[in-house]
């Protein structure tokens, strides 16, 4: 979902730039240009985050407010501001955007999209009490087992690693939310409503996401077709939520003691049949799957990215790793401790290719920041990738260097800059509840691959060259 809706709202700032910037045209021709803009290097084959960290740069505002259609979108380009907005003044900025159609399909209950109220803070506090750090004696097994299952199926066939990476975190986010892992078909219906969400919220494709009175449209009208999309989307989503909610309701009923610890298991027996609470049991964990999948995958298949175009890293991380493990066994949670420098390359990874590069809120008032108005309504983003590249705080920002997290190179406490997690994982209210887990999967994954793997480029025949280091142009890539 994280990706589906993100890669949604960059298409729509898309747009939103090219209007931004006709409109400074039509100003500069008015003779009303107040300052030197630079709307020729506003090209649109340009990530978004690039080109907003420009403008910013351009204007010596580290805030910038651009319309789009006739929404107001200001755009966040330093830590310390949207500190400020989303950690100090968090009831505020907690509310996502909102598109009509999503709630047609029946998606006003995901986790990810929920504007801020009580039903998201219930959906949040069941996700804290089941994966937060302090459950970890619960999760943690999952995680460890499912590592070494991605071990066999790396080693059985690595040139399709990114597909392992996908199932190793597919794998133990199902068994973590249902207890069980889910059939192929089941898997095809994953996509199918991804889907529907990409098509939910593609700008200008449906009038109802402008005015939302026409959700009440009769779906017999002429002009009715979309109501009838609707309804089928809603039905699969329906089915997507329900099939392995009801599975494990059912076996709880017939023998709870044969049921698999699970984010559907604990929280039914703790919400004990009242329905409502299970409504939003049912929700929360269809959010899971792709506010999991998406996001620990790319982190992964950038670590692999990585290695194979900078070796030298791989074995100074690989060598920390034999000395203090040994090679008798693989490494665990315990041993991150005594391992600066991997905890330093995880860190660089979180910073030199972020995950999620727009965190995207709404206000729910109008406020005041620095000179700068913030509409009510606005959508604030907050632009994770210009953080990164915030030269005061990370010398030399295009270079992958882990180093940067070390200072004598001996102890973990020596840290000079930020933990870009502080960023990378949100900020604030809507900060991610996943964290936890992520930081385990991923730690255990790395060091495990480190202890057991060398990834080499392929080369193609009769060249030499390394692979190119690029990236697609989606917020998660
Ligand atoms: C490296 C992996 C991950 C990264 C970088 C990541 C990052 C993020 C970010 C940036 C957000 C938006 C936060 C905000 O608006 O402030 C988010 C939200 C969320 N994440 Fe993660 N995430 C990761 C893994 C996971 C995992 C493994 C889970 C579940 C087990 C998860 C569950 C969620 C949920 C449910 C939300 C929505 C929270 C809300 O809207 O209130 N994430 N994540």
């Amino acid at each position: 979902m994280i990706s589906y809706y993100l890669t949604v709202i960059t298409i729509v700032l898309g747009v939103g730039a090219y209007l931004w910037i006709a409109r400074t045209r039509r100003r500069a021709q008015a003779g009303l240009a107040g300052s030197a803009f630079p709307v020729s290097s506003a090209r649109n084959d340009r990530p978004l985050w690039e080109v907003y960290k420009e403008w910013s740069d351009a204007c010596g505002s580290t805030m910038i407010h651009l319309m789009l259609q006739r929404s107001d979108v200001v755009v966040i380009n330093d830590y310390p501001t949207a500190h400020e907005l989303l950690v100090v003044r968090s009831l505020d900025y907690s509310s996502r955007p909102h598109f009509p159609m999503m709630d047609l399909i029946g998606r006003q209950d995901n986790v990810v999209v929920q504007k801020y109220g009580q039903r998201l803070k219930i959906a949040r506090q069941m996700i804290n009490d089941t994966f937060g750090s302090r459950k970890s004696e619960e999760w943690l097994p999952v995680v460890q087992t499912v590592s070494s299952e991605f071990l066999s199926r790396l080693l059985a066939d690595p040139a399709d690693f990114r597909r392992s990476i996908q199932r190793y975190v597919g794998t133990f986010t199902t068994r973590l939310t249902y207890g069980k892992d889910l059939d192929t078909d089941y898997l095809r219906l994953v996509d199918q409503v991804g889907e529907h969400v990409s098509q939910a919220a593609v700008p200008g494709r449906w009038w109802v996401n402008s005015y939302p009175f026409l959700r009440y449209y009769p779906s017999w009208a002429p002009g009715g077709g979309f109501q009838r999309w609707a309804r089928h989307a809603r039905g699969l989503f329906r089915e997507f939520t329900l099939r392995p909610f009801n599975s494990v309701k059912e076996q709880l009923q017939r023998s709870p003691d044969t049921v698999p610890f699970s984010f559907v298991q604990k929280n039914l027996i703790q919400v004990k049949n009242d329905p409502s609470m299970e409504t939003i049991v049912a929700g929360t964990a269809a959010s899971l799957y792709s506010a999991a999948v998406d996001t620990t995958s790319s982190i992964l298949t950038t670590f692999f990215l990585l290695m194979a175009t900078h070796p030298h890293i791989q074995e100074k991380a690989a060598a920390e790793i034999r000395e203090v493990v040994g090679q008798d066994r693989l490494p665990n949670l315990g041993d991150a401790g005594d391992l600066p420098y991997v905890e330093a390359l995880i860190k660089e990874l979180h910073r030199y290719h972020p995950v999620v590069r727009f965190l995207t809120r709404s206000a729910s008032k109008s406020d005041e920041h620095g000179g700068h108005l913030v509409p009510q309504n606005a959508w604030v983003l907050t632009n994770i990738w210009a953080i990164t590249r915030n030269k005061s705080e990370f010398e030399d920002p295009d270079q992958f260097d882990p180093d940067r997290f070390i200072q004598g190179g001996t102890h973990i406490n020596d840290i000079r800059a930020r933990d870009p997690r502080d960023f990378t994982f949100g900020m604030g209210r809507r900060r991610c509840p996943g964290m936890a887990i992520a930081n385990a999967a991923v730690y255990l994954a790395i060091t495990r691959v480190l202890a057991t793997f060398l990834i080499k480029p392929v080369k193609d025949e009769g060249s030499n060259s390394a692979p190119q280091i690029e990236f697609t142009k989606s917020t998660i890539s």
